[in-house]
């Protein structure tokens, strides 16, 4: 039987904590705001000031947040790490971790503030949580943002780091087994692991060997979009002997509500102009962005194929590789317009509609004239486009988007993916964009893929229903119930 949203309710408080980037800023932010909304908690979200993009500051000013959903925000560090310039602008992700360290060193100070907390979820890159909670006796969740088959790699990867691999990762002769996942080919691993000489892989070691640390691990997804995935992790042997944390699926979890800026408003208005199904929207999640070279092949497909769409643009990487991701929704940059072919804007108006920087991707997801959605298939992306049953054309960047865009192509069927020129390197040209594109809105299989996508839009919602045992959302109870029993 379903549980009624009053039981569980009586001013429990929680605290959850995010790391920087909108992809763990989002989902957490959902979280807090279920928690609030849905089953009554005191939530105290606990916001990371240092290096806040335009985006995040948006996300947590907006005037629409429950009463009793409190933002907290935590002051800069005062003498953070300066990382050597060069990696300040090659690697994100490391920056990202010293953000989170430097940042958590008065959370014990905080919590106490805060006058404790029931239990503290976090987000999976900021573990330091547990030894300070332990202190407190505060019981420690992880959510973890990604999907569960990355959930099962990085259980596994400290038994792989000690145990059994000695070489690079990339250099396996074959694809690495994990219980419960598809094969995953070493092109297709997660950047992280792709180098375990440099700081980027010991972060992420650092974080992955703690996770069995959690008294549960809360995972955006569900029953149905990962079936043997979550089968394998609850009921594997293997995983019994790493002391896994129990599972609680309770996504897709995804924007509600989110703040709509001048240049949101005017996409919204064009896309309601437009026929149902037949517009392509671009965009790379908060931090992705193209070369020079790719961003021409990608105007010149567009445009050839005549296909409508939506895209959402940014300077290309080779002038700096993270601004995209630090600078996530700042519309103060140059013009991005001004990198793409000349002409490309004036012989695509009324086709194409041009956004700069940052659009709201689910709203224009959930949009009737929404035909595909071309993604760099983030997992927050992903979760956003099946819960509005749309296509997906796979463009997959960085971190562990090969792995999501094969198992969306091979696994699952709800998307297609660009093949790159040889003679090009890394780059997809015009023709082949244009043959995507077009195939995913107006061929069969472009229609057998939304069809798919549509059947898993279906399967969320049942799982999120509050009030027919869905699957997800009774997870989200349990937990809460748990809570609330431990509560003195
Ligand atoms: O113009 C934009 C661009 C993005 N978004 C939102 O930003 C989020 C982006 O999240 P995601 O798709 O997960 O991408 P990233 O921001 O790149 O997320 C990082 O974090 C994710 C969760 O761990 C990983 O799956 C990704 O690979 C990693 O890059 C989504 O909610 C989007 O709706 C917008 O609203 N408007």
């Amino acid at each position: 039987m379903s549980m009624a949203r009053s039981e569980t309710a009586n001013n429990l408080h929680v605290a959850v904590l995010p790391s920087p980037g909108m992809g763990h800023i989002i989902p957490l932010f959902n979280l807090a705001n279920r928690l609030a909304t849905d089953h009554g908690c005191h939530v105290s979200y606990l916001n990371i000031t240092a290096e806040a993009s335009a985006a995040q500051t948006q996300l947590l000013t907006s005037p629409n947040l429950p009463p009793n959903l409190h933002i907290v925000h935590i002051p800069p560090a005062k003498q953070p790490t300066h990382l050597p310039q060069e990696e300040q602008s090659t690697l994100a992700f490391t920056r990202l971790c010293h953000i989170v360290d430097d940042n958590l060193r008065e959370l014990k100070s905080i919590l106490l503030h805060l006058g404790k907390p029931k239990a503290l979820i976090i987000d999976i890159f900021c573990t330091q949580a547990f030894e300070v909670c332990k202190q407190l006796s505060i019981p420690v969740y992880t959510f973890y943002t990604a999907s569960a088959a990355l959930f099962a790699f990085s259980l596994y990867l400290p038994v792989m780091d000690r145990e059994i691999i000695d070489c690079e990762f990339v250099d396996l002769p074959e694809p690495i087994r994990v219980p419960g996942c598809s094969p995953i080919r070493t092109e297709d691993l997660i950047t992280q692991v792709t180098n375990r000489k440099i700081e980027e892989y010991k972060w992420f070691l650092f974080h992955s060997s703690r996770l069995p640390m959690a008294a549960g691990t809360l995972l955006n997804t569900w029953n149905e979009f990962e079936p043997i995935t979550l089968k394998a992790i609850k009921e594997n042997p293997f995983y019994h002997q790493i002391p896994a944390p129990p599972i609680y699926p309770i996504g897709p979890l995804i924007k509600e509500t989110e703040p709509i800026t001048i240049s949101g408003a005017e996409c919204l208005a064009w896309l309601d102009s437009q026929p149902p199904e037949s517009v392509v929207f671009v965009a790379l999640g908060s931090g992705g962005s193209l070369t020079e070279l790719q961003l021409t092949e990608v105007a010149w497909g567009l445009e050839l194929s005549g296909q409508r769409f939506i895209w959402v643009i940014r300077a290309p990487s080779d002038v700096d590789p993270t601004a995209a991701f630090f600078k996530a929704g700042d519309t103060d940059s140059d013009d991005p317009r001004t990198f793409l072919p000349a002409g490309f804007v004036e012989r695509t108006k009324g086709v194409g509609h041009l956004v700069s920087s940052w659009a709201p991707q689910a709203k224009v997801l959930g949009h009737r004239s929404t035909g595909a959605f071309w993604s760099h298939c983030g997992w927050n992306s992903t979760l956003e486009s099946m819960t509005y049953g749309v296509p997906m054309i796979a463009w997959p960047l960085y971190a562990e988007q090969r792995m999501n865009a094969s198992a969306l192509v091979e696994d699952i069927g709800v998307a297609v993916k660009p093949a790159v020129d040889p003679g090009m390197g890394e780059v997809v040209p015009r023709e082949e964009i244009k043959r995507v594109v077009s195939k995913i809105i107006e061929s069969e299989e472009g229609k057998a893929m939304r069809r798919k996508a549509r059947e898993l839009s279906q399967s969320a919602a049942k799982a999120l229903n509050s009030s027919g045992n869905g699957s997800s959302y009774e997870s989200l109870v349990r937990l809460v119930h748990k809570w609330k029993a431990n509560q003195v």
